[in-house]
């Protein structure tokens, strides 16, 4: 069986590689750093994001990209900030037809292009899908279970990725609604920061709860204003990611807004790690008025981080809201 490419040694890219090795899988692992390449090729350890996890022997790490034409299967596992950049780089030499799964969770600055529409335009020959849902790298590179989304533009198609890439303990379902997954993944991580400064703030378990409600509605509402599924927002890659991310210290967004919560400054709060609901919260927010759809929650993140609006400033604005029918 031909080996699964996969783009970007972080985190996550380092955890689904060592999670598809175990389970048999011949991973071809790219990072840009020669010297991060070499490190990991030779140590067999992320020291930096997965201390303590060893890379079986499937995993052959290199700063050299040409492996990823051989693969038939592509992951692409750098942040979604850095996509556009690095397919325009790597994706001449992956082979046409091979799929290009994006595990990156956020929307492009600037054009407010989608993920897989990056991939269209970057590798127009490679059909692109998502993997996303609640999954910390850290859980699923120890083995912990989960279950994922795995979509792509045909259901047929996103099978085949799904039975490729599951394993005993990383469970995947498939869907055809690409739409619906990209947006979860993409607005949880806003959502996040805001449930992270509630937090921070000590705003108490009452309002985190409703908060967390209330980010779900504004999903739900964005995501079938933009034609997704309802039954999608409410999976594993929409609802799911959003109770892990907004309600767990593990997740880089919360960590961020409770930082902020607690006053800390953004740059400092987000210092050395990577937070990709910062980049997102503005095209997201001016996505949603393009459309004509109401996201409060959104629209106050954005404020606070461009510095339009203070937090306290931000959570009255929230409660004083007129009353409204529940959605
Ligand atoms: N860490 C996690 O638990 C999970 C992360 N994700 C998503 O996966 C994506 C990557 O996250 P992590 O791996 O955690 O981040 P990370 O910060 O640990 O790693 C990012 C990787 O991308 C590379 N990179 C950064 N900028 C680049 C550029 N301009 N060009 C090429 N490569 C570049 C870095 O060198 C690094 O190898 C994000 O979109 C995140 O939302 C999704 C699910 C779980
Ligand atoms: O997407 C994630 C878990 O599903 C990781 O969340 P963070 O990027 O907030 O750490």
């Amino acid at each position: 069986m031909a080996s699964i490419g996969i783009i970007g040694a972080g985190a996550w890219g380092t955890a689904l590689a060592v999670t598809l090795a175990r389970n048999g899988q011949s991973v071809s692992l790219w990072s840009r750093f020669e010297g991060w390449a070499d490190r990991l090729q030779v140590e067999r350890e992320n020291k930096r994001s997965l201390p303590g996890v060893t890379l079986p022997a499937g995993i052959t790490v290199s700063a050299v990209p040409d492996a990823l034409g051989r693969c038939d299967l592509v992951l692409a596992v750098v942040p979604a900030q850095a996509l556009r950049e690095t397919l325009l780089a790597v994706g001449p030499l992956i082979r046409a037809g091979t799929p290009i799964v994006v595990c990156a969770k956020g929307i492009e600055r600037g054009t407010g292009a989608s993920m897989r529409d990056v991939v269209r335009s970057c590798c127009p020959e490679c059909p692109p899908a998502a993997l996303s849902g609640p999954s910390f790298a850290a859980d699923v590179a120890k083995g912990l279970p989960t279950a994922v989304t795995l979509a792509a533009e045909t259901l047929d198609g996103a099978g085949r990725m799904a039975r490729r890439l599951a394993t005993p303990t990383f469970r995947l379902y498939h869907t055809d609604d690409l739409l619906g997954v990209e947006i979860g993944g993409a607005a949880k991580n806003v959502l996040a920061i805001a449930c992270g400064i509630a937090q921070g703030r000590a705003l108490g378990a009452s309002a985190s709860a409703a908060l967390m409600a209330r980010a779900f509605s504004e999903l739900l509402r964005f995501g079938r204003a933009s034609g997704a599924r309802a039954e999608t927002l409410m999976g594993l890659s929409g609802l799911g990611d959003l109770v892990l991310t907004c309600g767990s210290p593990q997740s880089r967004n919360f960590a961020f807004g409770v930082a902020l919560g607690q006053g800390l400054d953004a740059s400092a709060a987000s210092r050395d790690k990577l937070v990709e609901g910062i980049a997102t919260a503005p095209v997201l927010h001016a996505a949603a008025r393009k459309i004509g759809v109401e996201m409060p929650i959104v629209e106050s993140v954005d404020a606070i981080l461009a510095k339009r609006l203070t937090i306290a400033d931000a959570i009255e604005a929230l409660l004083t809201r007129p009353p409204r029918a529940e959605d």
